[in-house]
């Protein structure tokens, strides 16, 4: 049985390493290109344009879609052959979808806690409803939740079990001013414990805040990594064009 706190494996290698990644739907290239590396207690922001890759890329790192081509390990394992081993050390909150509309917040987080064998995890997950202020609404079927209520349920639902490498597509998307300060809170406390974060956004501003390390996409490649100081709204918008 896991309990929350528990040590999860120090490996020196980076957490999350995409060599040369390609991700084909049909006749759609969705993923041309993209290499990065991302090291524990770490954010990195995925940023771009509309279909420039960010959650395509985000769902190969969660173990949901798998790689055309390239290489992509996260946590120490390949996202080609060991899907299952991926899902097991990621929290992955989906640019949509995920919840199940007759199920409350405390539902899902049982279901979540049951399926990773989650010990001790109650106290935890009332503190987190309560920190994105769904604590009222724990009860609630989620089919009646506006947007950023969802959204922010996807965070808690991402970050429960404190996983090794915390992946947040668009968290921030509909979400009101609690709500991200929440988020920023979750960011911080998963870098704080030694966790990989990777968060994509259009927000440049909420990225900075969020990340120390900025990586742009553009139309399925890799244009930029840096420094997220470095990502001024000119050189942003200059890597967009
Ligand atoms: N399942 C799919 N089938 C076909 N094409 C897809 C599929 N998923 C994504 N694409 C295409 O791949 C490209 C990249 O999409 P993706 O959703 O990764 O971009 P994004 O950067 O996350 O965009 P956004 O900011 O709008 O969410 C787009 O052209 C999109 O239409």
């Amino acid at each position: 049985m896991r309990r929350l706190g528990d040590t999860c494996p120090v490996t020196q290698a980076p957490a999350v390493v995409v060599r040369d990644l390609h991700v084909r739907f049909g006749d759609v290239e969705a993923v041309s290109g993209v290499d990065l590396t991302a090291d524990s207690g770490q954010a990195t922001a995925l940023l771009g344009r509309n279909g420039a890759g960010k959650s395509t890329t985000m769902k190969v790192l969660a173990g949901v879609v798998p790689p055309t081509a390239g290489e992509v390990t996260v946590g120490g394992h390949d996202a080609a052959t060991d899907a299952l081993g991926v899902k097991r050390v990621v929290g992955y909150c989906p640019d949509v979808g995920g919840l199940v509309p007759r199920a409350t917040p405390w539902e899902h987080l049982q279901l979540s806690a049951r399926l990773r064998r989650m010990d001790e995890w109650e106290e935890r997950g009332r503190d987190m409803l309560e920190r994105f202020e769904l604590g009222d609404v724990a009860h609630r079927v989620v089919g009646g939740f506006s947007h950023g209520m969802s959204r922010r349920l996807s965070v808690v639902l991402a970050a429960l079990h404190e996983p090794t490498v915390l992946l947040l597509d668009e968290p921030f998307d509909g979400v009101d001013p609690l709500g991200v300060e929440a988020t920023l809170e979750v960011v911080a406390d998963a870098r704080a414990r030694g966790a990989c974060v990777l968060l994509s956004t259009h927000l440049r501003d909420l990225a900075l805040e969020a990340c120390g390390t900025a990586v742009v996409l553009r139309g399925g490649n890799r244009v930029a990594a840096m420094q997220a100081g470095e990502l001024t709204g000119e050189a942003y918008r200059a890597l967009l064009d």
